[in-house]
């Protein structure tokens, strides 16, 4: 078939292929190859940097471009695309008989410009890593204005987009820019380690072995056991892309990641560790991202520079009690070589950094990481714990990489101190919570309904940035969508509707309401005992003998809650873990809740544990509450030195749900009513005295200052039960004796869900608050889920969050009538000028606003100009930050004639915003007219000599100015010391 035709006929196909991952990373990697090419000219690629366009519309924009370019550029386009798609894609679409390809066609380019378009693709990868390094001596060679650095910098742009922002902007400086960026990126080839130059050649029964365990890999890792039960969805079906950030660093920046960064150059912090940190809280999908990683190893898609790939699991390591050598290990528990061993595990040692191990799960190994005991020769047999604490450590097998997934909590600065780097894995964004409801769901009437449902329930779109709760909430959608009002709220009402799903799903007789637990009463207290044995002793998998003893049977096993483990290494035996670890504490939850074995400590000790994390003393404290009748039992106990917080946290905060007043009533058809209702006030009773704990801890403040409470990630659990309770009252209860001016929860890794109990509960406060939330992943969603506290409000800083303009639109719009609120600090999120609008309205309309701190955004002049029709008309405002936008000259010409008249203003920030010397003129005649301003911020603005003197001219007429800050500017040294003799108040 004709390139061309076949364009046509699987258009489609093309579409789905270049964005169904909901990434542009396909799309763009194919553009970068047709201007390689020279199918797509300057202007046509123009043409497709329309922002705010969607993927689709700028994949469906380029299919027509292409296809006006004639069977060629169609060949070239099909190939790009055959080129640029993981394996498993390319198989949904047909490419047989199709025109040649992308072979370069030698052409003679002289000119560093044309190189660096004809190697644009390959450069977009070089240039990752390195792209400040390649900014700076463009800059330091004057070809880039810091201005255009900025641009490229944009934290909104993936690393591999800023290498493109970068390449466009140099394809505009001609020559010299462009033989600057050629010369540094070979420069850095040619000093490369090792791990890139050519790899040794391998032996025969070493290609036998790659190949097994390449096989065995893709085996393991090709499907993604679901909530279907039995059913097993393709993993390339399914998977969708989930947010991976790196930490903060100083004055740090939330970047978007994606998969290739994982082991990529960005966001390294120690170059001689070898280990990278992935952490997310649970069910944020880190195994999941972990096989997506296997997979693409084994489909030859990604992870090539490593030549064997070991993935380990920690939770079946712990099942390993023999002491092994670093060899047994990875042959034993990965995958056995039938010749030669001892050569391929010699080709290890010999090259380690060809080699990638991964561990999921560092959080379920039952021993806690310690940096003491030291191993360093890989024949020595330890416990598998201390292989791995030393090869993390990499005094074992240096150089090896290793990858390791673990929830946030149990990464101490033990392990820390040995990470090559860290990235934080924030489940899914919006739009992949969209991608995976519409992959999940075939049938897309359905899926637009399931949309719909959770467009018009926030909370519930809120939990579902948990991929594990998207999934549910995807799988339960017959329930979902039949529960009109009651949809639900909490976490607990999800899992009581995957619960309530499984067994109606295996069930013929004809329910009652609420009846369906009543029925399946037996089962849920078997698999309730051995749910809350498991938790208490960090066991998660269960041999038939465990389930035996809890009296769990083959039907209940049936019940699509459980998974076959998947071990290699336990023998010919079956095991078994539920579905998901949270569905686990659901189970021990579900036991406590109806089961009257406990004696009454086991709800204070579960609650007591906030106190004592990161301790084994939780869990020692925990595992008291377990009945030990038989020896097997103590044998359990003692194995266990440290069992979670965090899920022991989870159990907690389903005990409260399933016990709060809505759910009782369910609980009441299985066991005593006064029994359910007692634990229901113990409930009560621990999360009050939690909370007065916390605040009791509160320091009394400096005189002068505001009493401030530093919440920390245990405040925000609790909250997070009270939420589970829905009931007014105890969050009022609870909160009502918090008395402080402000509440700080900076990384406290506050998403959508915790904004929601938080809401929930400080709308309760009696006396306005400043709530600093600042570090986090709040993103729009988490936005609105914060609006029913506005009203208590005073101020509101949310640096860092991820928020968009939608965000602020929603905001605006209801804190405009909220009397209390007079302060918002948006430093460092993806806002644009369509922001700007809500901001000058609410300017315009609230006479007490004080404060508007908008930096490090995407703010151009024309943003300035609407913001300045709103300062215009405020009487009110104190400081305004617009540090690190580009609104320009004309921007802060606008910005400056609107504040001239004002009597409020203190403080005014355009640090970095490319002001230049009209700007600057402008803000001298600011100085002049306003009585009010006493600092004025302008570091960084392109400013010469020309625009200072303007200003001391200015400040000849003005006694209020404290201070006008002037460092980084263009001026020299001679300059800024006759300045400083001129004018005090200036500060170079
Ligand atoms: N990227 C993804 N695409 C599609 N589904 C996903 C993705 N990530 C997670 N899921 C779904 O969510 C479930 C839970 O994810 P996963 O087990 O990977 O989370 P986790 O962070 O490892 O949890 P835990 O810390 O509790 O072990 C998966 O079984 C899968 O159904």
């Amino acid at each position: 078939m004709f390139a061309q035709e076949l364009l046509l006929r699987q258009r489609a196909e093309f579409l789905h292929a270049l964005c169904s991952s909901g990434s542009a990373q396909h799309l763009e990697s194919v553009v970068d190859i047709l201007l390689a090419k020279g199918v797509l000219g300057w202007e046509d690629y123009q043409s497709l940097q329309f922002p705010g366009r969607t993927l689709y519309a700028n994949a469906r924009q380029l299919l027509d471009l292409v296809y006006t370019k004639g069977a060629d550029g169609c060949g070239i386009f099909v190939a790009a695309v055959e080129q640029v798609l993981p394996e498993a894609q390319r198989a949904s679409l047909s490419f047989s008989g199709c025109p040649p390809c992308l072979e370069d066609k030698e052409k003679t380019q002289s000119a560093s410009a044309e190189k660096l378009l004809a190697q644009r693709p390959s450069l977009v990868c070089k240039l990752q890593g390195c792209i400040d390094a390649v900014l700076q001596a463009l800059v330091e060679s004057g070809q880039f204005s810091p201005e255009e650095c900025d641009e490229v910098q944009l934290p909104v742009h993936t690393p591999s987009q800023q290498a493109r922002r970068l390449l466009d902007h140099v394809s505009s400086k001609g020559e010299a820019a462009a033989a600057l960026v050629l010369r540094f990126v070979q420069q850095k080839e040619e000093s490369k380690p090792q791990l890139n130059q050519k790899k040794p050649t391998p032996t025969q029964e070493f290609l036998k072995y790659q190949k097994k365990l390449t096989s065995s890999v893709s085996a393991q890792s090709c499907f993604l056991s679901t909530y279907g039960g039995t059913n097993h969805m393709a993993l390339d079906d399914v998977f969708t892309e989930v947010q991976l950030e790196l930490p903060q660093s100083g004055v740090g920046v939330h970047r978007a990641l994606g998969l290739e960064d994982i082991l990529g150059p960005v966001g390294i912090v120690n170059e001689d560790a070898d280990t990278v940190l992935v952490s997310g809280e649970a069910g944020s999908g880190k195994s999941t991202l972990l096989q997506k990683l296997h997979l693409l190893w084994a489909q030859g898609a990604a992870l090539q520079d490593f030549v064997l790939l070991f993935p380990f699991s920690c939770r079946r390591l712990n099942s390993e009690h023999r002491e092994l050598s670093v060899q047994e290990l990875l042959f034993e528990h990965c995958c056995w070589p039938d010749r030669e061993q001892e050569e391929i595990f010699q080709f290890i040692l010999d090259h380690p950094h060809l080699i990638l191990f991964t561990f999921d799960g560092l959080d379920e190994l039952k021993q806690s990481f310690l940096d003491e005991h030291r191993l360093c020769r890989p024949t020595q047999c330890a416990p598998v714990h201390l292989l791995l604490f030393n090869l993390i450590q990499g005094s074992l097998m240096k150089g090896v990489r290793k990858v390791v997934t673990s929830r946030p909590e149990a990464v101490g600065p033990g392990l820390k101190k040995h990470l090559y780097k860290e990235v934080l894995l924030k489940g899914f964004s919006p739009f992949s919570i969209d991608c995976f409801v519409r992959k999940h769901q075939r049938d897309s009437t359905v899926a637009a309904k399931v949309l719909a449902s959770l467009q018009a329930n926030t909370a519930l779109l809120g939990l579902c940035h948990s991929p594990v709760l998207c999934c549910i909430v995807s799988q339960c959608h017959k329930e979902l969508l039949g529960c009109g009002e009651g949809s639900p709220q909490t976490i607990t009402d999800v899992y009581l509707m995957i619960l309530q799903h499984f067994f109606q799903h295996h069930s013929t007789v004809k329910r009652t309401v609420g009846g369906w637990l009543q029925e399946n009463l037996k089962s849920v207290l078997h698999l309730g005992q051995l749910a809350f044995k498991g938790i208490a002793t960090s066991c998660y998998i269960f041999s038939d003998t465990d389930l035996e003893k809890c009296g769990v049977t083959e039907k209940d096993v049936c019940m699509s809650f459980f998974i076959q483990s998947k071990d290699m290494s336990l023998g010919h035996s079956k095991h078994y873990e539920f579905l998901h670890v949270t569905m686990q504490c659901f189970f021990a939850a579900l036991y406590i809740v109806l089961s009257s074995n406990h004696d009454c400590s086991t709800i204070p000790k579960l609650f007591e544990l906030q106190d004592m994390r990161e301790t084994s003393h939780s869990s020692k404290c925990f595992k008291a509450c377990l009945p030990s009748s038989n020896k097997q039992e103590k044998i359990l106990q003692e194995c266990a030195s440290a069992a979670e917080t965090p899920n022991l946290q989870i159990t907690a905060t389903f005990l409260s749900g399933l016990l709060s007043q809505r759910l009782q009533k369910l609980c009441f058809h299985c066991c005593s009513s006064v029994m359910v209702e007692k634990k229901s006030r113990q409930v009560t009773r621990c999360l009050s005295k939690g909370m007065q704990k916390h605040f009791r801890s509160i320091p009394q403040p400096v005189q002068g200052e505001k009493k401030s409470m530093h919440a920390m990630p245990g405040f925000v659990w609790l909250i997070k039960c009270i939420y589970e309770m829905q009931e007014s009252s105890i969050a009022k209860n609870a909160i009502s004796k918090l008395q402080v001016d402000h509440l700080k929860l900076t990384f406290c890794n506050i998403g959508p869900v915790e904004c929601t109990a938080l809401a929930y509960v400080l709308k309760h406060l009696k006396k306005p608050v400043g709530l600093e939330l600042d570090n986090n992943s709040v993103g729009d969603v988490g936005v609105e889920q914060l609006l029913p506290c506005m009203d208590i409000c005073n101020s509101l800083y949310l640096r860092n969050n991820n928020i968009t303009d939608e965000g602020i639109r929603k905001l605006i719009a209801n804190v405009i009538h909220c009397d209390n609120f007079q302060k918002i600090a948006l430093f460092n999120n993806s806002l644009t000028d369509a922001c700007t609008q809500h901001f000058s309205h609410l300017l315009k309309n609230k006479q007490n606003f004080l404060s508007l701190r908008l930096g490090n955004n995407n703010i151009t002049a024309e943003g300035a100009k609407h913001l300045a029709e709103g300062l215009k008309q405020n009487r009110s405002l104190q400081h305004l930050g617009l540090w690190g936008n580009k609104i320009g000259d004309e921007g802060a010409e606008a910005i400056a004639s609107a504040l001239e008249s004002s009597n409020s203003l203190v403080w005014l920030s355009l640090v970095g915003n490319g002001v230049g010397n009209a700007g600057a003129c402008a803000l001298a005649a600011l100085i002049r007219n306003c009585t009010s301003l006493e600092e004025l911020w302008l570091t960084e603005n392109c400013i010469t000599r020309t625009g200072v003197e303007l200003m001391i001219q200015a400040l000849k007429q003005n006694t209020h100015v404290k201070s006008v800050w002037l460092r980084n500017n263009n001026l020299s040294s001679k300059e800024v010391e006759e300045m400083k003799e001129i004018e005090l108040r200036l500060t170079f």
